[in-house]
């Protein structure tokens, strides 16, 4: 596979489209199909060797298609094989219909198989065409695979699962392996279809890649070549590394802001900086060694430290306190770099336009958004609730309106900008979903902003090395444990990168 195809995802609007001007082209549309039914028959003949028999379940559309190549080549490798259809197949049309010729195997009825242990099930029936929920008859099929725990092939998706949103129509196979076309598609990377595919083999049926690139929208799946990371070469001056920010609340809830500071620092910001009220420093001074702490009396002595253009980025929300506070020092920040995650979020829930105007200014966006779904839906509640849009398209929806970087948290966070670039995370293991988890990752956002990074990719790094951290903290971890796993992270890639290519 192709190095630039390793994080692109098409949609299958746009997988469509490479399909139609592949044949265009003057490319053969059957032989695309022919080696993508090859491909599948393969992994199965690799993944299930005794197999006492392969039961490939056949759609009515090109996903069918693809089925009926892998039967005859199940078949003609000597592997007992049997095919159901979900409809009658007089009403194939194309190279499904070219397929289902070509294969002498007799084509039963969906509802005539009864799953028995020891079938291996190749599920044909749906992959990018799918456009509504699954038939009651797929649904009981697909709860009797689940229930006998049979396993199964998907060609392209698991039938039932949404290749653009990553929801389930209905139902849906859960797959124990899936083998794709050129490039993935988001729903293999989103909740809760990642959950559903297994691993995913991307497999070059041959479309030539400049006609990919041509239809190829701006979704990837967040990776390290996606991104550069500022340089923290030691000699470099900390001034020129930048000076972060971060707002702290008030006495009680001093936490929220060290964790931040100290991912920060980790971050490689050169300076770190906790402005706070006069009440919080003596709780910040017990903790805190590395990173500086500024009193700010009142409102003045704010305005005059932020104005200083050595700082470079700023962290206002975790553990702020909603309020006019939060809205008084955002006004104040105005087109600044700002990481505005939690309370920071939820001060402007009544006036999300106001934040907005903010930052509008901006040719490039400077502000970073850090919301999971209950911030997300206080300032974007008509985005939230329109059911129909997934995850990508509700975070660029959000991130255009607001003329900032959108970091939609969860298990599958997206990160979006206003020109429409995005990137699914898929690297963040479940111990994240733990409390001050979301203030580091406010805190490595902020430090790498400080650095200069722009904010999408600042952004978009923060999220995948954060879920590194988590990952290399481990089960079991405290949000404490990640800005120290984060260091590791970071001189395992510094390492990596010194050491000459071969
Ligand atoms: N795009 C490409 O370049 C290639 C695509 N191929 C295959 O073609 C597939 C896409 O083919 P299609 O566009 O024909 O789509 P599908 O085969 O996924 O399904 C489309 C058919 O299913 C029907 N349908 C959709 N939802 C339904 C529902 N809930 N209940 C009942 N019927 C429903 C539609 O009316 C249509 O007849 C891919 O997933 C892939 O497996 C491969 O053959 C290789 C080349
Ligand atoms: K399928």
């Amino acid at each position: 596979m192709a190095d630039a195809f390793t994080t692109l995802l098409l949609t299958p609007e746009e997988m469509g489209r490479a399909d139609k001007a592949a044949a265009l082209s003057g490319i053969d549309s059957y032989g695309l199909m022919e080696r993508a039914g090859q491909a599948v028959a393969a992994a199965a003949l690799r993944l299930y060797p005794e197999a006492k028999r392969f039961v490939v379940l056949c759609g009515p559309g090109n996903n069918g298609g693809d089925g009926y190549v892998a039967a005859r080549a199940l078949a003609q490798a000597g592997a007992e094989t049997t095919i159901h259809a979900l409809a009658d197949t007089a009403g194939l049309k194309g190279d499904a219909a070219e397929a289902h010729r070509r294969c002498a195997l007799p084509v039963a009825p969906l509802s005539a198989w009864r799953p028995a242990v020891g079938d291996v099930v190749i599920d044909a029936v749906f992959g990018a065409g799918l456009a509504r929920d699954v038939p009651p008859d797929l649904a009981r099929v697909i709860r009797e695979v689940g229930e006998r725990e049979l396993p199964v092939v998907a060609v392209d998706l698991p039938s039932g699962l949404d290749g653009l949103t990553g929801q389930i129509r209905g139902a849906a196979f859960m797959a124990s392996h899936t083998v794709t076309f050129m490039t993935a598609k988001p729903g293999h990377a989103l909740l809760p279809g990642r959950q559903l595919c297994g691993p995913v083999e991307i497999f070059d049926i041959g479309i030539p890649h400049r006609i990919v690139n041509s239809v190829a929208g701006r979704l990837r799946v967040n990776r390290p070549g996606l991104w550069t990371l500022p340089d923290t070469d030691a000699s470099s001056h900390k001034f020129r590394r930048g000076h972060l920010a971060v707002f702290a609340g008030g006495p009680s809830a001093t936490g929220a802001a060290r964790l931040s500071a100290s991912a920060g620092l980790r971050a490689g910001a050169g300076l770190v900086t906790v402005g706070a009220t006069p009440e919080a420093v003596p709780a910040l001074a017990a903790h805190l060694t590395a990173v500086m702490i500024r009193e700010i009396g009142d409102p003045h002595v704010l305005a005059d430290w932020i104005a200083d253009p050595r700082l470079t980025a700023f962290v206002l929300g975790p553990g702020f306190g909603t309020g006019k506070r939060a809205r008084d020092y955002v006004e104040l920040l105005a087109g600044r770099p700002l990481v505005l995650d939690a309370d920071g979020i939820t001060s402007f829930r009544d006036n999300p336009d106001q934040l907005f105007s903010l930052y509008e200014d901006a040719s490039l966006p400077t502000l970073v958004m850090t919301p999971h779904e209950g911030e997300f839906a206080r300032l974007f509640p008509d985005i939230a609730g329109d059911a129909e849009a997934g995850k990508v398209e509700k975070a660029c929806r959000a991130a255009a309106r607001a003329r900032a970087v959108i970091v939609y948290k969860g298990a599958d966070t997206v990160i979006a900008a206003p020109d429409g670039r995005a990137f699914i995370n898929d690297n963040a293991p479940p111990d994240l979903a733990t409390a001050g988890s979301g203030d580091v990752l406010a805190g490595i956002i902020g430090g790498l902003l400080a650095q200069g990074m722009p904010a999408f990719e600042a952004a978009a790094a923060g999220v995948w090395l954060h879920g590194e951290a988590g990952k290399r903290a481990g089960a079991a971890l405290t949000a404490e444990d990640l800005p120290e796993a984060l260091h590791h992270v970071l001189r395992q890639m510094a390492v990596r990168e010194e050491q000459p290519s071969l």
